[in-house]
């Protein structure tokens, strides 16, 4: 069967609820708050047409106010004491149609009793009260459609007792009846589903934007990431090396780098092929993270050489030196076959020099001192630890 396009937004589902569900829960707050003051103005609008009454029907004035003010003002202090309690929205909304209603039906019921004809003109301004349903307060198109069908039962059957209403009278009122409540309720549609449709796009675009910050983060940590070992690379230890120059608790934050080049590392590829290169790069990596410690960063600064840079600002004791020493030691002992090699295994050269990282390029100064001290490692026989102390150099 044939479904408006709104109905079967309403009816899609959304994640394990529907959209309609979700439209509700999510928009409670901001559709309460239009309710809430939507309701007030249409109750300040009905009570100004007292003097109207008064005027226009005398005979029935002071019925008029007291229905209005004994009947539907507490009403209408019900219907808002129910908004401030916690309830799904489309309950309030129901709430406020009813009140509407009841407010036309005691309106009708009013009138019953003046034998004034001019009552008639004054039933038109019973399609005001159609108008505040349908368009002012703009519930839900659903609900629209009901409470019209109330409305229009209630005027068109009260209508035949009013004094001197007939056959011709009710079709002059219908002629302006049907197409005010057909007219207003196509525009409600359009409100409805207006309303709706914009809902939904902003709930896509959120996802969207949730979808593409992820990714951005991914991104993000890929960028600063070595794919082969999985050590941070030039961008991940820029980042850590700036982090530590800006950090507030260590004003002059004391490092170490240390610059690791495994030795001989051309005719380890020439002997064992690429790939055995690669997983030696990966075994050596995961030695050295296991060799640091928390406050250290470990990268993969090229090929075949590694960086680590070494804060200790836990004051724990432990030099670049000593670091250092214990990563040569650590990647000995991974005994990785090396038949090129005066050892038979894998080795590496260690270069290490310690300064302050007080400004930016403080990190670029510091690693060409312990480039200078790997050149000094591996000119001196390799597999071993070459330390640069204030421009002159020693082996550890
Ligand atoms: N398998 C593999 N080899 C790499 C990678 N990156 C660089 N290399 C190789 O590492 C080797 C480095 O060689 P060299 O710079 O001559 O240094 P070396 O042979 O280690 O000699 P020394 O440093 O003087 O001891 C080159 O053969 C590069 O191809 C990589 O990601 N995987």
């Amino acid at each position: 069967m044939y479904q408006l396009p709104y109905f079967k937004l309403l009816a899609q589902a959304s994640g394990t609820t529907t959209v309609k569900e979700r439209y509700d829960i999510d928009r409670h707050d901001q559709r309460l708050r239009t309710l809430r003051l939507l309701s007030i103005l249409v109750t300040i609008f009905y009570f100004s047409y007292i003097p109207v009454d008064m005027y226009l029907l005398p005979d029935i004035g002071l019925r008029s106010v007291l229905l209005r003010i004994f009947v539907v003002g507490p009403l209408v202090i019900l219907m808002l004491y129910y908004f401030g309690r916690p309830g799904p929205i489309r309950h309030k909304e129901l709430a406020s149609i009813i009140t509407v209603s009841l407010a036309t039906l005691i309106w009708c019921l009013g009138l019953l009793g003046t034998s004034d004809p001019r009552v008639l003109h004054y039933f038109y301004a019973g399609l005001v009260f159609q108008l505040a349903l349908t368009i002012v307060l703009a519930h839900p198109f659903e609900y629209s459609v009901y409470a019209s069908i109330f409305l229009c039962v209630c005027l068109y059957t009260i209508i035949w007792f009013l004094p001197g209403a007939d056959a011709e009278y009710v079709t002059n009122h219908l002629v302006v009846g049907v197409p005010t409540v057909v007219l207003t309720l196509m525009a409600n549609y359009r409100f409805s589903a207006e309303s709706l449709r914009l809902y939904l796009q902003r709930v896509n675009a959120e996802e969207l934007r949730a979808e593409l910050a992820l990714h951005n983060e991914t991104l993000d940590k890929l960028s600063h990431i070595d794919p082969l070992t999985g050590l941070a690379n030039r961008r991940g230890l820029n980042r850590r090396a700036a982090s530590l120059t800006r950090s507030r608790h260590v004003p002059d934050q004391y490092v170490a780098v240390i610059l690791i080049d495994v030795d001989h590392f051309k005719a380890f590829n020439d002997a064992y092929g690429h790939d055995a290169g690669d997983d030696c790069l990966r075994k050596i990596a995961s030695a050295l993270q296991g060799a640091c410690g928390p406050q250290d960063t470990a990268c993969r600064y090229g090929g075949e050489e590694f960086l680590v840079l070494h804060a200790d600002s836990s004051n724990s004791g432990i030099t670049g030196a000593l670091l250092a020493e214990r990563i040569r030691e650590t990647v000995a002992k991974l005994d990785i076959a090396h038949r090129k090699s005066d050892h038979g295994h894998v080795t590496v050269s260690v270069g290490v020099c310690a300064g302050l990282l007080e400004h930016d390029e403080a990190l670029t100064h510091l690693i060409k001192a312990a480039d200078q001290a790997l050149y000094a490692a591996k000119d001196t026989g390799r597999n071993r630890v070459s330390e640069d102390q204030n421009g002159s150099l020693a082996d550890v």
